[in-house]
């Protein structure tokens, strides 16, 4: 496990922005120093832990990019049609030989260039008959070929240390010829809810109590991120069994979330729990909704304690937790970064603090999309997260937002 500090977290205190707490986590917080050789096929979301250079220049020849006739271009007449011989066909897969001055060879997508050749008609511009190819002036030198290292040269860097990997840089590696990469070792979180109120879906509810949604919601988070979850249950306030409940968590786990019991930190049992073994700094955040999140460290694993209605686990986990589970995984990461929208809707807010208000999106007349804000706004609703497109991001100089407004989105796409 990595061995964090106990003052990993600690901050001069006051509201904290978001970029704040990212740059806090790419400073302090060291990276899991495992890593494993996985066959491309099983690194899909894994994290590079060194750079990959290309040892094969992508593409490896010179070769065609369309079906066509290749030529040499100092063969053509500038202004006329040129009459050259079809001397030779290449296929995608045939070895090339050498283009003879004044000939033209048949050539498919994907084939090899013949040495001399350095132009490929499209054959839709061709007119070819009894073995001749009549072609128009006019095409440039170079066109319609794809030459060698185009993309890629032998030794330039193809991906960078701390790349998620998804399909396109798998399909990239494969490209230069790797079957395997190394990778961190997958990053292993264990999810506690906090809350005497809290039971299991599908059990019977008693009057106060309601179902546990975030144990599912952060399970799922955590899952696409190709995090190894271990789902440790609901912990009720009974300070020991938390304390003994976290200890245990932490000696094989990277890091420990929980959701509930932040808010004032006091009610809550779970500060004590984590100063029992290590420390906690609850820091407040300049953000609506998602204020109150508490981090530390249990027996120098990292402890991150989320507010207990389900939106602000949404955001505070996409925004927040997210740059912590990158700095931890080795993951080079940077903050979804907004796009445009118009607001369809006027809304006042507090100066600042960034508000993320859960927006529709629908096609607007110039081309940007506008976006209505859901009907129910409280944090604690899920279905403002269910039946939206996007996160409205509402910086914290801004006070109010007009109708007809650009304004930044995140889409919820995205995010997750
Ligand atoms: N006087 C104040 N009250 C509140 C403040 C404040 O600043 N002053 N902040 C509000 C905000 S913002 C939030 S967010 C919540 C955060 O409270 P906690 O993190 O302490 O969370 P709880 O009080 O335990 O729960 C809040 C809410 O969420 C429900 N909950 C909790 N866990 C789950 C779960 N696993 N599944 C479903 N629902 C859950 C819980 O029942 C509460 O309704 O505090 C505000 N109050
Ligand atoms: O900020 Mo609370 O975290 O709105 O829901």
């Amino acid at each position: 496990m990595p061995q964090l500090s106990d003052d990993c977290f600690a901050h001069g205190g006051g509201a904290m922005t978001i970029d704040e707490a990212l740059a806090l986590f790419r400073a302090r917080v060291a990276p899991v120093a495992e890593t494993e050789a996985v066959s491309l096929a099983e690194a899909d979301g894994r994290v590079l832990a060194a750079d990959i250079h290309a040892h094969t220049a992508l593409p490896p020849f010179d070769n065609s990019a369309v079906d066509g006739y290749a030529v040499r271009h100092a063969d053509l007449t500038p202004d006329r049609d040129s009459r050259l011989a079809v001397v030779d066909r290449l296929q995608a897969g045939d070895a090339a030989g050498t283009l003879a001055p004044g000939t033209a060879v048949r050539i498919f997508t994907g084939a090899p260039m013949p040495a001399g050749a350095d132009t490929v008609y499209m054959q839709e511009d061709v007119e070819a008959r009894d073995g001749i190819a009549i072609l128009p002036p006019g095409l440039a030198r170079g066109a319609n070929r794809r030459p060698a290292g185009e993309e890629i040269a032998a030794g330039a860097m193809a991906l960078p240390a701390g790349t998620r990997l998804r399909p396109q840089e798998i399909a990239l590696a494969a490209g230069i010829g790797l079957d395997r990469l190394t990778v961190r070792r997958r990053l292993r979180v264990a999810i506690f809810s906090t809350g005497n109120e809290l039971v299991e879906p599908g059990a019977v509810r008693g009057p106060a109590q309601v179902f546990d949604t975030n144990r599912l919601l952060l399970a799922g988070l955590l899952g696409r991120l190709g995090i190894a979850v271990s789902d440790l249950g609901i912990l009720r306030d009974e300070p020991a069994g938390l304390a003994a409940a976290l200890r245990a968590a932490a000696a094989d786990h990277d890091l420990v979330l929980t959701t509930g019991g932040v808010s004032t930190g006091e009610a809550d049992h779970v500060k004590p729990a984590v100063e029992a073994s290590g420390r906690l700094d609850v820091w407040r955040f300049a953000i609506k909704p998602g204020r109150p999140l508490a981090l530390g460290t249990v027996a120098g694993t990292a402890f991150c304690g989320l507010p207990g209605n389900p939106v602000a686990v949404y955001v505070t986990f996409t925004h927040i937790v997210r740059g912590l589970i990158a700095a931890l995984g080795g993951e080079t990461w940077r903050r979804p970064r907004p796009m445009a929208a118009r607001a369809g809707f006027n809304h006042k807010k507090r100066l600042g603090r960034t508000e993320f208000v859960r927006v529709t999106l629908a096609d607007g007349p110039d081309g940007i999309p506008v976006a209505t804000r859901f009907a129910i706004e409280g944090a604690a609703v899920i279905r403002s997260l269910t039946e939206t497109d996007a996160l409205m991001v509402l910086p914290d100089a801004t006070e109010r937002v007009s109708r007809g407004d650009l304004v930044g989105i995140v889409p919820i796409a995205g995010l997750a």
